[in-house]
């Protein structure tokens, strides 16, 4: 039937994931890359290029090509899929030549940005791509059941978007993209800790101290967490401690942006489907949604029921894995 391999890819700004069909998840690293500057070499990519970030001398960088859920340096995101492919080939023993690929694009994404994924992707030698709207994947992936004609709401929080979906009888009824992320609440806590201490800390530090003691919720017990930065009037090292409460408050604005972006979302719902959402809910997929209190902010904000996925960090792989097969299908109908 199909000689060439078939993939689904979540080509993330924060995470790249690799979706083999009857193999399941068979990639899952960071979407960042080690180069050259002199040469423009790609020298690592995924986990050992993050581990580089920020510690690199000056003719190395970690770059993240990606922002904002859309290719940022395309010769660098091209030269990331090409490694990251070749990887998982190798690692299977498994031909990944001209693969069949369905990958997912933002629904605020640009043509112009659609053709870019598309392009990188065929640059590796992909026979068919197919691009698929980043909720619907991660409703897929969540388990809901899109094709049916209820309501399915998702909020996808990435890296560099959050993603808000209305879904029934396999279509998007209402949507919203937005370009915030978990990458702006790292911001936010970089320029906390600037403002408050006047010391100067690093993206990683940003993002630990958010998994560790970030908070969405007011109402916690406070957690305290000890961290190490340059101090900006002395140049020398320095080491503060911080509490989830203060972080709390720093989170406040992209957390308040997410919140507006599912508000409009729901507004914007027709009457019949609004009924839906008080049974079944919301769902809470991507990275953003294992921050502490999330799922308990949101609800108490909007007065719905929120569920959080089993996996949210590999619901949107998932989904575009399962929509391999749903092609399949739709192609033959066509035949
Ligand atoms: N435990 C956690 N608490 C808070 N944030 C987390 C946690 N784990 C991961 N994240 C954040 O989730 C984000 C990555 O999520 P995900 O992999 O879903 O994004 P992505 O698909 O790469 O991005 P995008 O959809 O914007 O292209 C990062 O900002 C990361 O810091």
């Amino acid at each position: 039937m199909f000689a060439n391999a078939e993939i689904g890819i979540d080509l993330g700004t924060a995470n790249l994931l690799i979706y083999s069909k009857n193999k399941g998840i068979v990639f899952n690293e960071p979407s960042v890359v080690a180069i050259d500057t002199r040469t423009r070499k790609v020298l690592a990519v995924g986990n050992e290029a993050k581990e580089m970030i920020g510690k690199t001398p000056a003719n190395i960088t970690s770059i993240r090509p990606l922002k904002d859920g859309v290719i940022a340096d395309y010769e660098v995101t091209s030269q990331m899929l090409n490694v990251m492919l070749k990887k998982v080939s190798k690692r299977l023993g498994m031909s990944m030549r001209k693969p069949n690929v369905i990958v997912c694009a933002p629904t605020g994404s640009t043509s112009v940005e659609r053709r870019a994924i598309d392009n990188a992707i065929k640059d590796y030698g992909a026979k068919q791509v197919h691009i698929i709207e980043e909720p619907v994947a991660a409703a897929v992936g969540a388990g809901l059941p899109v094709d049916e004609p209820v309501s399915n709401v998702v909020v996808d929080i990435g890296g560099g978007t959050s993603e808000v979906a209305i879904i029934s009888f396999g279509g998007v009824v209402s949507a919203n993209s937005i370009r915030t992320g978990g990458d702006h609440m790292d911001l936010a806590i970089i320029q906390h800790v600037r403002k408050n201490y006047n010391v100067l800390i690093g993206e990683r530090t940003a993002e630990n101290i958010k998994m560790e003691i970030g908070y969405a919720l007011i109402d916690h017990d406070t957690l305290q967490m000890e961290i190490r930065g340059r101090d900006l009037v002395t140049g020398l090292p320095k080491t503060v401690t911080l509490n989830s409460k203060e972080i709390q408050e720093a989170l406040r604005e992209p957390l308040e942006s997410i919140l507006e972006a599912v508000r409009s979302t729901l507004e914007n719902c027709p009457p019949e489907l609004s009924g839906d959402i008080v049974d079944h809910g919301i769902m809470l997929t991507g990275g953003g949604a294992l921050l502490k209190g999330m799922k308990e902010w949101l609800q108490g904000e909007i007065d719905v029921p929120v569920h959080v996925a089993e996996n949210p960090l590999e619901c949107v792989a998932i989904g575009t894995g399962k929509s391999l097969y749903l092609i399949h299908k739709l192609q033959k109908a066509a035949k």
